[in-house]
């Protein structure tokens, strides 16, 4: 079983794994006559293989319960995955980079401060939405097409704040 400690979301450390999405950390230019402010290209979309394309969802996820017991991680090898909370919901994010094998000293966990997004990079392994405290509403872009999309890999994780 692999015991980890969940530590604050940041893009730094993030940045194996792919994107964070945030305002408060991001550039932004004026448009519409300067009324709105515009952050723009925050995170790689990636859509690959045949028939390709962006997926736009909503994801409404039950709570989970501390600690996080995973049993797997997951990849998605055509593309990649953004969770964005529509509603200020923190939820942990535990990460391996892309690979076959998931190296367990490569396992990191994360807990997210209701203000952040992430975009998984194609093929990044990761568990499942784990949303905290209160049922979590998250627009999701992903990718549709044809193939498999989803691989999971067993692996005995435990997770605490
Ligand atoms: N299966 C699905 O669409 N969701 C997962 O990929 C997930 O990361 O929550
Ligand atoms: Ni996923």
């Amino acid at each position: 079983m692999l015991r980890l400690k969940a530590k604050p979301l940041c893009a730094e450390a993030f940045a194996p794994f792919g994107d964070v999405i945030d305002a408060r950390t991001s550039d932004a230019f004026p448009i519409n006559a300067g009324r709105t402010q515009r952050h723009h290209d925050l995170a790689k979309v990636q859509t690959l293989g045949a028939n390709a394309h962006t997926l736009i969802n909503i994801f409404v996820s039950q709570p989970i319960t501390l600690p996080l017991q995973l049993t797997f991680l997951e990849r998605h090898p055509q593309g990649s995955q953004a969770f964005i909370p529509l509603h200020g919901e923190r939820f942990v994010v535990v990460v391996a980079p892309p690979g076959d094998q998931i190296d367990p000293e490569s396992v990191r966990a994360f807990v997210t401060d209701g203000r952040q997004g992430v975009n998984y990079a194609a093929g990044t392994w990761h568990a499942i939405n784990s949303v905290l405290e209160r049922e979590g509403e998250f627009l999701v872009v992903d990718r549709g097409g044809e193939g498999n999309n989803c691989d999971e890999y067993p692996l005995a994780i435990e997770v605490t704040l």
